[in-house]
């Protein structure tokens, strides 16, 4: 499909890990967070997908462009801008540094890089090494943005980073979104990226997929629900966990099943909260594979 990205049972063995196999489909113009533990495989799989690493199995499709390292016009459409590229040019000035840099993006938007600047405060004069650890992350993010990707892909890019700036980021990938309708894969451990950016969010652990959902999805089902003590469960099936009997608290993925459930049990629900995107997660996290 030329509106997606497809990335279908793509494998990476390492010695000691294996990432995938890692099945995904999502739409062009849409956020996908990656999320999970250190070590779960979000930097693997972006890496993966700029050809950074070469996967073991599977295939990645782009915009209906298969990924292989000879197709340059599929590359032409990512960009990722790791630490790892920048330090190939840390002893020039930002200034220096992003006139090398420019050259490799067709898309580079001038207007949108010098704007950029100046929002972020940089000192273009500066020499990338001496930046500070947040600047070079603000400065990696600048470039990225300003190459106007059709695939932009970010690890962690607000690590670091002031909380103004932060915000600043999102309103700034959320308007690459919406001009240019860019997809963007972001690895991330902020919660506010989850709940500001993402559409899709992916859950990964020990490089297995524990879960892949639309946000709107994740956050309407799970569920904390307080029951009458005493009430008989062997019948109710949808509950994920027990919290405590008394009061008596269960904790569901699917709301709406165990709503009918209690229903037709004719179990009074006595009160429901949504549990936050970040206790979903966790107890993702926490399940055993
Ligand atoms: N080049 C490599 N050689 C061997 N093992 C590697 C290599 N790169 C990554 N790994 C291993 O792959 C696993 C996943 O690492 P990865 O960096 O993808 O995790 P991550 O989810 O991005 O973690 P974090 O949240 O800490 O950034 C780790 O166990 C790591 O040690």
């Amino acid at each position: 499909m030329e509106d997606s990205i497809q990335i279908e049972s793509v494998i990476k063995r390492f010695n000691n890990f294996q990432l995938g196999p890692i099945d995904l489909t999502f739409e062009q113009g849409t956020v996908l967070a990656l999320v999970g533990e250190n070590g779960s495989g979000k930097s693997t799989l972006l890496q993966i997908i700029n050809q950074l690493l070469q996967k073991d199995e599977g295939n990645i499709t782009i915009f209906g462009d298969k990924l292989e390292a000879t197709n340059d016009q599929v590359k032409q459409n990512i960009t990722y801008i790791g630490e790892e590229l920048l330090l190939a040019y840390s002893h020039m000035t930002i200034n220096k540094m992003t006139k090398f840099i420019e050259r490799f993006y067709n898309n580079w938007d001038q207007m949108l890089y010098d704007h950029l600047i100046s929002r972020y405060e940089i000192n273009v004069n500066e020499k990338y090494t001496n930046c500070s650890t947040g600047t070079k992350k603000k400065v990696a993010f600048i470039l990225a943005v300003s190459s106007k990707p059709k695939l932009l892909l970010l690890d962690e890019p607000s690590a670091n980073v002031d909380m103004l700036s932060q915000y600043m980021m999102m309103e700034d990938l959320r308007s690459l979104q919406d001009s240019n309708n860019s997809t963007i894969i972001i690895a991330t451990h902020m919660e506010e990226d989850l709940k500001k950016l993402a559409d899709y969010i992916c859950i990964l652990k020990q490089g297995k997929i524990v879960a892949f959902s639309d946000k709107d999805t994740l956050q309407e089902s799970w569920a904390r629900v307080w029951l009458d003590d005493g009430i008989n469960l062997s019948n109710i099936q949808t509950y994920y966990e027990m919290e405590s009997r008394s009061p008596l608290q269960l904790i569901t993925n699917d709301i709406f099943q165990l709503e009918r459930e209690l229903l037709d049990q004719h179990v009074k629900i006595n009160q429901i909260i949504r549990l936050e995107l970040r206790e979903v997660i966790t107890k993702y996290c926490q399940k055993s594979l």
